[in-house]
């Protein structure tokens, strides 16, 4: 939209402008969202929209596009004053509540004289989806796993920086993705409250798209998705087998991002191993960037389960955070299942006492022991029993089935038997041949010193190496490695 005080010079300019951006830019962040006057002596091109989000947006992406066609008209370069007139667009004020989100097309518009007047935008504002996200980027705990995805997240969520392609993030489950996305969301709406951000699901999208579909308002749900500022897409691989979806996404991928906007995915594997993604789609998102969430590695489950614990109020010491953070393999939504189980006992155990979220030693190996008594057993081998207290130890096969009398050569030993007595269905006689040959009695009397000491002093201290608070701490995570091998 166009005014000129000096007459034609401003119709000029947008016109020029609208060349260069090329027409559909120029639809969707001139023609009905902007005025142009252009001052008497011809030194300033005034812009008036109608928010602090278009004006941010003009000058971020097309501030130089705009003095260059006004220089190119006036043969002079020309100051270009924005201003935000909110009070110049009566029709693009935010919805009414209540207002039927289908009903209204979306702003701005073509420039069709014979067209209704456009009404307010459509989209889900603050108000309507923030209710939804729960997660921030700032409650993200970040470590080498996710520290790329972590950075990759809060630069697409950054309002000053320019996106330059699609962010795709995956990994296996309960690994942050749905966190960082919903993060993105949040944070570009704590700086644009007029942005039009939509967090979905390839589900709800699918959903959505068949609605529309069989509602014949295909037109209403493509304007609402095209005109984002930000397209967040969780378990995108839901629509990998789904041909018309997937196409009505591509378009979509392909518009909005021609308008400069912002789309983030998230996936359980990299969009090249989706099987029945298609190759457009495929080659739209390693276009971007693609990153992949790890599981957390021990320190960063510790930062995780001390973040974790105090969200819920729950208090547990450093050491007992420590010993968790070891047995506490996998996902970081394992890890909120730990927590939630230490929580629930702790206020079993406790239930008078004025600390019901106090989490210790004791209640930790309660549950570790509990857990893995309700572990399907599977036969465990020897070879499996001894490898393993091997690698957990560090040290050699050959010491542990030798005469070395080293401090872990004899812990290992020690160890092997007992495991292996409890786990597998050998004799002790079995045992002693695999155990390089030994006399029997040897390997009974091993097994009976350790089961005293686990009886009588279960917190004997193990050496360094071993990574673990005590002997009793360093037997019952054995036991656990081995149940799951
Ligand atoms: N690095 C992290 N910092 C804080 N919380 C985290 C982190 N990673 C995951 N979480 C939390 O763990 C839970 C599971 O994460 P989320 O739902 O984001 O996983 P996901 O990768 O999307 O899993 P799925 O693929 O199963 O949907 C959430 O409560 C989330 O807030």
């Amino acid at each position: 939209m166009t005014t000129a005080t000096s007459p034609d010079i401003a119709p000029r300019i947008a016109a020029r402008l609208a060349r260069t951006i090329g027409p559909r830019r120029y639809a969707m962040w001139f023609e009905q969202s902007a005025r142009f006057t252009c001052d008497h002596d011809q030194q300033t091109l005034r812009v008036a929209v109608p928010s602090r989000f278009i004006a941010d947006w003009i000058e971020r992406n097309f501030r130089k596009q705009l003095a260059d066609a006004a220089q190119q008209e006036l043969g002079q370069p020309l100051e270009i004053d924005l201003q935000v007139t909110p009070d110049h667009f009566p029709d693009q004020r935010a919805p009414q509540a209540g207002a039927q989100q289908s009903d209204a097309p979306d702003s701005p518009t073509r420039n069709n004289p014979s067209s209704p007047k456009p009404q307010p935008p459509t989209l889900p504002r603050k108000t309507q989806a923030a209710r939804h996200l729960r997660r921030s980027l700032s409650e993200f705990i970040v470590g080498p796993s996710n520290e790329l995805a972590h950075a990759a997240a809060c630069r697409l969520a950054d309002a000053d920086i320019e996106p330059t392609g699609p962010l795709f993030l995956h990994g296996g489950c309960g690994l942050g993705k749905t966190h960082l996305l919903q993060g993105i969301a949040k944070r570009l709406f704590d700086q644009q409250p007029d942005a039009r951000v939509h967090y979905t699901t390839g589900e709800q999208f699918t959903n959505d798209y068949i609605t529309a579909v069989r509602a014949n308002k295909l037109d209403a749900f493509r304007k609402r998705i095209r005109q984002l500022d930000l397209l967040a897409v969780d378990d995108i691989h839901f629509i990998a087998n789904k041909q018309a979806t997937q196409q009505e996404f591509l378009h979509s991928f392909d518009q909005i991002e021609l308008c400069g906007a912002r789309v983030v995915l998230a996936s359980d594997s990299h969009p090249k191993v989706i099987k029945q993604f298609s190759e457009a789609l495929v080659s739209r998102c390693v276009r971007g960037l693609v990153v992949q969430i790890a599981q957390p590695d021990t320190a960063t489950r510790e930062r995780l389960i001390e973040a974790l614990a105090k969200r819920r109020r729950l208090a547990i010491a450093p050491e007992v955070v420590q010993t968790l953070a070891r047995r506490t393999r996998g996902s970081v939504r394992e890890i909120e299942g730990t927590l939630t189980k230490l929580q629930a006992m702790a206020a079993i155990n406790n239930p008078k006492t004025a600390t019901p979220n106090v989490v210790g030693h004791a209640l930790v190996h309660q549950l570790f022991n509990h857990d893995a008594d309700l572990a399907p057993t599977r036969p465990v081998r020897f070879e499996t029993v001894i490898e393993t207290v091997c690698e957990r130890l560090g040290v050699d096969r050959a010491e542990v089935l030798g005469r070395s009398r080293s401090q872990l050569a004899v812990l290992g030993r020690t160890l092997t038997i007992h495991l292996t007595r409890d786990l597998t269905s050998m004799s002790y006689p079995e045992i002693a041949r695999a155990m390089g040959n030994r006399n029997h009695s040897t390997v009974i009397t091993a097994a009976k010193r350790i089961l005293g000491q686990l009886e009588a002093n279960p917190n004997t201290p193990v050496p360094t190496e071993t990574q673990a608070d005590s002997l009793r701490d360093l037997v019952d995570d054995l036991r656990q490695t081995l149940r799951r091998a």
